[in-house]
């Protein structure tokens, strides 16, 4: 039975000052012996976050880093400075990077490597947009995504990857994907797994489903067979996001 994970992203929200607040507002909200509870914040509020953390089960990700270990990389994040703060997990290729700043699955899977060299887990995301969705090609191209996004990750470190499958259309706009929308491309991503690496990995691997995500539809979505949680985006910034969190 693996473990669910629910990850809150908050984007380009919530001041350093605010961090402190929200998270100690949604501390109690979001205790459960349960899931894993993740808060990905804007890197500026990532050592306030882990602070602020100490004493719950919350733990602090980021919503990006760079795949080089250090250098000429103006305004960029090392990930062993990630690493050194306490920061434990790490979303790489989320749809906004790759439409805003030039993310590519060729970065994503660099970042991939260099996340799991420094013990930190990739919350690796991939999904379609609305025309590829219309044009029948959604499998074809997230199967696309999983494998360059895996190029050359172990089995062992697989087993312990993240996915975060978010349709485009789902994301920010209030149309969650449907249950049996999202489940058939968890498992349709499950089955590349497998075919990748074997089916222990694929049993290991935990998917989560993103894309308007809010209390009100988390618990179906997180009882399909393949979905092991969320990645939730504007509900991960309200007292919902408890909700959503402790959603049986
Ligand atoms: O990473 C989170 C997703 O982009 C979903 O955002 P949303 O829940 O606001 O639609």
């Amino acid at each position: 039975m693996r473990r669910k994970i629910i990850a809150g992203n908050w984007k380009m929200n919530k001041t350093p000052s605010e961090t402190i607040t929200l998270i100690n507002q949604l501390k109690p909200l979001v205790a459960t012996e349960e899931a894993d509870v993740v808060f990905c914040v804007p890197a500026i509020s990532l050592t306030t976050a882990v602070t602020a953390a100490k004493g719950s089960n919350i733990q602090i990700g980021a919503e990006n880093m760079h795949f080089e270990e250090n250098g000429a990389y103006t305004g960029e994040i090392a990930p062993a400075m990630l690493d050194d703060i306490g920061v434990r997990y790490v979303i790489i290729g989320h749809s906004e990077r790759r439409e805003y700043f030039a993310e590519t699955d060729v970065t994503v899977n660099k970042k991939v490597l260099k996340a799991f060299e420094h013990g930190i887990t990739p919350i690796i995301c991939c999904g379609e947009s609305l025309t590829q969705r219309e044009q029948g090609v959604t499998i074809d191209f997230i199967r696309q995504q999983i494998k360059i996004a895996f190029l050359n990750v172990t089995p062992d470190q697989a087993k312990t990857a993240v996915i975060a499958y978010e349709p485009i259309w789902a994301i920010g706009t209030g149309k969650v994907a449907t249950s049996a929308q999202a489940q058939e491309v968890c498992k349709a991503i499950r089955d590349c797994i497998s075919e990748i690496y074997d089916t222990d990995t694929a049993e290991a691997i935990r998917i989560q489903y993103g894309g308007s995500v809010t209390a009100d539809s988390a618990a179906e979505l997180f009882s399909q067979p393949d979905i092991d949680g969320g990645l939730v985006g504007g509900a991960s910034l309200k007292p919902d996001f408890g909700k959503i969190v402790n959603y049986k």
